[in-house]
């Protein structure tokens, strides 16, 4: 299979952050959108940014995807950007990561492709042990999982799928990814949880005690 695309996912309002950009705050003086670029450029054939309104205001010299899904239709709209830009480059597939998660696992990529080896489609979604349950015992198969459905590979070939989804409503990630035989990445959620997600300004000071180290 060859190395996928990757696409930040920064399309969403961030209402609980007050409608700013959240990607480009800072965490220990670097902005998120930096932060995700280095941890996940190394991991993929190329990159963009999925995200709506004036494009300039990102400055990194990536490609800026916006929704073609009208109304603000969740991140489903952002993959489907993402493969859109995929399609066009010549690409299979591409991996998403969510602009609001800094510490994502390095090795995210090789895992998501190692989870689709035996599936009709390169698509999965990572994973990780539930908060309820010990580690060990979540690892083993059958254990129970918190998706992360912005954090997937999605195959180019199931674009039109995808679109035809959202025009006729579909906004529930896992409900499309379940529908399709989805496979799951799963990742330690030990010291915390790598997709932690920057959605209010608590999360923000959470990150920035993580990123020293002190949390
Ligand atoms: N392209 C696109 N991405 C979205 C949309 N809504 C959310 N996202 C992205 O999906 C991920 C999870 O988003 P949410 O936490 O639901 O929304 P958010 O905009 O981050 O924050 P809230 O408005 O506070 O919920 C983030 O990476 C968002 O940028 C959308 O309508 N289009």
């Amino acid at each position: 299979m060859k190395q996928p695309l990757g696409v930040i996912l920064a399309g969403g309002l961030a209402t609980r952050m007050g409608g700013v950009d959240k990607t480009l705050l800072t965490v220990g003086g670097q902005s998120l959108l930096s932060r995700i670029i280095d941890r996940l450029e190394p991991q993929v054939a190329g990159l963009a940014l999925n995200a709506n309104g004036d494009a300039a205001r990102f400055a990194t010299g990536l490609p800026v995807l916006a929704d073609s899904i009208d109304g603000f239709a969740g991140p489903l709209a952002g993959v489907l950007a993402g493969l859109d830009w995929a399609a066009d480059q010549g690409a299979d597939s591409i991996v998403t990561v969510a602009g609001d998660t800094p510490f994502f696992p390095c090795d995210l990529v090789p895992q998501l492709m190692l989870a689709t080896e035996a599936l009709p489609h390169p698509l999965a979604l990572a994973a990780t042990p539930r908060d309820d349950q010990g580690e060990g015992e979540a690892l083993k198969s059958g254990g129970k999982l918190n998706r992360h459905p912005t954090f997937g590979l999605w195959p180019v070939a199931l674009r039109d799928d995808l679109r035809a989804a959202l025009e006729g409503g579909l906004r529930k990630v896992v409900a499309w990814t379940d529908g399709h035989g989805a496979g799951e990445a799963v990742f330690s959620a030990e010291p915390f949880d790598p997709f932690f997600n920057v959605n209010t300004p608590e999360d923000l000071a959470r990150a920035e005690a993580i990123a020293s180290g002190a949390a």
